[in-house]
């Protein structure tokens, strides 16, 4: 029988009722005993690592998680994160750049709805999840509403129904299906996972409204170590005000901040190089783009890129070289 580590960080699946609404209480022990299934298909150890409503999730809590994962690493055969859904892109994307190249499943799995109420969709999730981190693939994954979604790509869409999550420019991997699983993309042989222990947490996000201020952009390269800015379409930054943003940005990248363009329409990502908007900025300024990568992942990967180095050629290797499948498409190239 398989050996799974169950890892309770808390969420909705795990929350209770107070009379100013639910707040995570249940540990993974209490979660466990609605569903004496899991004990038939494999053995399963708990760490209560944390009991937080997603939303209160930090960068620290990332470093904490890959770090339990990293200790009990060689004991179990796969992992089994329970979360909320909230920011669950965000550690999936995070711990795709703390725990690379895991020949072991990680799985993420959180709900919409508390494991005590009337058609919660908890015990389907945590049961799959269970049965993914069992028989799946490798590599941190989140299982939700019957699809398996690669950690880098996922991005919650959907606030309220059941299929909170999408895969973003990408396959979702398999589907669960009456605890049957369809493996669609083949799961990559892997030798021994990569553990990483530092992320830079200086990093911000600007997204951009029509008449965004060049103050606001100021302040946030005065206050982060890198900046990501989601632009408009295929990416670019207005000129009105005579290009005052440009010049912000400008002295931003001179002072040796990282800056990210990117865009926040949801899907194929961008190219700078297609408007004037974007392809002055492209070829004048050192700053790095993310193509078909969602922000969580473009988020996670520079954190986890800034804890390493602040060499700009550094930086732009690493952000370019596909992590997870992070990355897939570089413009015209
Ligand atoms: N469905 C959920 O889990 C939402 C909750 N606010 C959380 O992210 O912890």
């Amino acid at each position: 029988m398989k050996k799974i580590l169950m890892i309770g960080t808390g969420g909705t699946i795990a929350s209770e009722m107070t009379p100013e609404g639910l707040t995570p209480e249940l540990n993974t022990h209490q979660l466990l005993a609605y569903l004496p299934r899991i004990a038939q298909l494999c053995h399963v150890d708990c760490i209560q690592l944390y009991s937080l409503d997603s939303t209160s999730i930090h960068p620290t809590h990332w470093l904490g998680t890959a770090q339990a994962i990293r200790e009990h690493y060689d004991d179990y055969d796969g992992f089994v994160i329970s979360h909320g859904t909230d920011t669950m892109a965000y550690t999936a994307a995070a711990l795709s750049y703390l725990v690379q190249d895991s020949p072991k499943p990680i799985i993420l799995t959180g709900a919409q709805k508390p494991i005590w109420f009337d058609g919660t969709d908890s015990k389907r999730n945590l049961t799959d999840a269970f049965l993914y981190a069992c028989r799946g693939c490798g590599g941190v994954q989140i299982v939700f509403n019957g699809r398996v979604i690669l950690g880098t790509r996922a991005r919650k869409t959907y606030s309220k129904s059941f299929r909170a999550f999408s895969s973003v420019n990408y396959p979702d991997l398999a589907v669960v299906q009456d605890e049957h699983l369809l493996q669609y993309i083949r799961c990559e042989s892997r030798p021994r996972p990569l553990f990483y222990d530092r992320l830079d947490p200086h990093v911000g996000l600007l997204k951009l409204i029509p008449g965004t201020e060049d103050a606001l952009a100021e302040f946030m390269l005065d206050r982060y170590d890198g900046l990501i800015i989601e632009s408009f379409g295929v990416g670019g930054l207005p000129e009105y005000d005579g290009g005052h943003l440009y010049d912000v940005v400008r002295r931003g990248v001179e002072r040796g901040k990282i800056v990210v363009m990117t865009t926040q329409v949801p899907n194929e990502g961008s190219d700078l190089t297609v408007y004037h908007v974007g392809g002055h900025l492209k070829s004048t300024l050192r700053l790095l783009e993310a193509y078909d990568m969602t922000t969580e992942a473009a988020v996670a990967k520079l954190m986890w890129i800034m804890g390493q180095t602040r060499e700009f050629s550094e930086v732009e290797r690493l952000f370019y070289q596909p992590v997870a499948q992070d990355i897939l498409r570089f413009g015209d190239e």
